[in-house]
């Protein structure tokens, strides 16, 4: 057991996929694993582990944002071995040609500021994917036939951003979508020598405004479930 996760060492997988949402993690767990076991609830942040395909794998809730991330994806690294922690998300959509319900497969994760940021002072920091991962993904989503964009995405410290001038230069480099947690994943992934990747399902568009409900946000995301199943194990 660690400060926030209740499991007992041996219950956690070295496959862990992180959806922000705990009721994500529930439902992802029942839908696409065999044999699943709730191995945490402290906080209602429920983590579950189970076999896919014969492998052990945990899906366990990373909170919102990276500070929450952080503290889960520290602790799964350091304490219960986990290797490969796979983000399933969701993100709002940026650039026109990304539409809701698309995957997007991270490449990188910019930021302004994540929990890693005093670390590195004066660097910009580019987190990054790992590559393995990221090629596995690409492969699966091309087999599934899922509408998938590959490429840079933003991790964002606020939901309500106020910095339109921001918005508009990322749109203009060509980041896809934003979302709040991947950059500290990829960065803890590359302190502590593990696999990281972010697979992400479009729930709102920042230019059209379109959004999904909260329900489809929990229940509907199966493809970006498959495709990171599919490459922690290909
Ligand atoms: O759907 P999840 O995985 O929580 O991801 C996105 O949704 C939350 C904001 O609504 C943030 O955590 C953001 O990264
Ligand atoms: O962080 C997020 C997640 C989903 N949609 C957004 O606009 N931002």
């Amino acid at each position: 057991m660690t400060v926030h996760i209740g499991a007992k060492p041996g219950d956690i997988a070295e496959t862990v996929l992180m959806p922000g949402d705990p009721y994500r993690a529930k439902w992802a767990a029942e839908t696409f694993l065999e044999g699943a076991e709730l191995v945490n609830e402290v906080r209602g942040m429920l983590g579950f582990t189970g076999t896919w395909r014969g492998n052990r794998v945990t899906i366990q809730g990373s909170g919102m944002g990276m500070p929450s991330l952080s503290i889960y994806a520290n602790e799964l690294m350091t304490e219960y071995g986990a290797q490969t922690l796979i983000r399933i998300g969701s993100c709002g959509g940026m650039q026109s040609h990304v539409g809701i319900r698309d995957v997007i497969i991270a490449m990188t994760a910019s930021t302004i500021t994540s929990p890693s940021s005093g670390i590195f002072r004066e660097m910009n920091y580019a987190p990054c994917a790992d590559w393995g991962l990221l090629r596995a993904a690409v492969t699966a989503a091309e087999k599934l036939e899922a509408k998938t964009h590959v490429g840079g995405i933003y991790s964002s410290d606020v939901f309500y951003a106020e910095r339109p001038d921001l918005d508009e230069q990322m749109v203009r480099h060509g980041i896809l979508g934003v979302e709040m947690e991947a950059a500290e994943l990829y960065t803890l992934a590359a302190r502590h020598k593990r696999r990281a990747l972010a697979v992400l399902t479009v729930s709102d568009h920042l230019q059209t405004g379109e959004a999904l409900p909260s329900e489809d946000r929990e229940k509907s995301f199966g493809d970006m479930v498959e495709i990171a199943l599919e490459a922690a194990f290909a």
